[in-house]
């Protein structure tokens, strides 16, 4: 029997988020977030060669599709010198703004570590994670932020950036998604980064409601609302409901109760919480 290991890390949407370092240099973010229940199970199995399976999954845990390849988790497992068979399962759509790049990094490095017993420490796995993430620019700040839970605020870049976690976020978030960004492309878009950075404000905001508000002022201002999700936010605001763009995703998260019905009639609804912890539970709310 091949042995296997799994492990999980929820994904995050960010909210807001500015690049920092100088223009070509890509040394992280700073921004908002939130840390979600959804994420990414991965499986690893012992194999001489690396192969990576991508799979979305449906809520019951039935398979709906797979995809080979992930070149940052090849990548990971390059770095560390093993080779394994891991397949990666979610029901988000990947490269919608949910973070499922990180998320899959860590959970996937973290199983790895499981299966053979590297012994590398959580802050390690995130280390690589990061480094990856960074090189692939497929992501800035989600690794630091799944290092924990909450809803956040980083105010500095990096794995030893300043996070402010707040943890009073307690109905569900829906969202939907019409498709993904290329999150590669748009971070080496010098105009685009201009805008999402004269876009950022710095504010920290301290309720859910704040933090919602914060995300949907810099949403427009970054000139990335596409005329789809215009039409879904101005819905919920006609309804009062908070709700704004996934960074960087083409789509719409919302806050409350009455979110699923109003974004049900655009496409199908993921629903989710915020969670308390992050891909090492040693960091779970105290
Ligand atoms: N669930 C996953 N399993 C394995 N690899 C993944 C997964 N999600 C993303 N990746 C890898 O990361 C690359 C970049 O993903 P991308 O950053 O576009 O997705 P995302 O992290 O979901 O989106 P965002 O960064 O906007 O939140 C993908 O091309 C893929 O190679
Ligand atoms: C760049 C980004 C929005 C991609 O998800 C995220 O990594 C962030 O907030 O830095």
């Amino acid at each position: 029997m091949d042995e296997t290991s799994l492990a999980f890390c929820p994904g995050h949407i960010s909210g807001w988020f500015k690049k920092t370092g100088s223009e070509n240099s890509f040394s992280g973010s700073i921004g908002g977030g939130i840390v979600i229940s959804e994420g990414v199970f991965s499986e690893a199995i012992k194999a001489d060669e690396t192969v990576i399976n991508v799979c979305r999954i449906d809520r019951t845990g039935n398979l709906i599709s797979c995809d080979v390849g992930s070149p940052p988790i090849e990548y990971a497992l390059l770095k560390l010198g093993i080779s394994a068979q891991i397949t990666t399962k979610t029901i988000l759509p990947v490269g919608a703004g949910f973070g499922l790049s990180a998320a899959s990094l860590l959970s996937s490095i973290k199983a790895v570590n499981e299966l053979y017993s590297l012994d590398i420490c959580d802050e390690e796995i995130a280390q690589i994670a990061y480094e990856t993430e960074i090189k692939f620019k497929s992501g800035l700040g989600d690794v630091s932020a799944c290092t924990g839970g909450g809803y956040i605020c980083r105010k500095s870049p990096g794995m030893a950036g300043e996070i402010i976690r707040r943890y009073d976020m307690d109905k569900t978030i829906s969202a939907i998604s019409f498709g993904p960004l290329a999150t590669d492309k748009i971070l080496k878009d010098k105009y685009i980064m201009e805008k999402i950075s004269s876009a950022y404000n710095e504010i920290c905001p301290d309720t859910p409601e704040d933090f919602f508000k914060a995300s949907r002022e810099f949403a427009e201002r970054s000139g990335l609302v596409s005329e789809r999700v215009r039409e879904v936010l101005n819905e919920c605001s006609l309804r009062e409901i908070p709700a704004s763009m996934t960074m960087l995703g083409e789509g719409v998260f919302a806050y409350g109760e009455k979110a699923p019905a109003i974004l049900s009639k655009f496409g199908e609804v993921y629903l989710m919480k915020m969670s308390d912890s992050g891909f090492s539970f040693r960091n779970r709310r105290e």
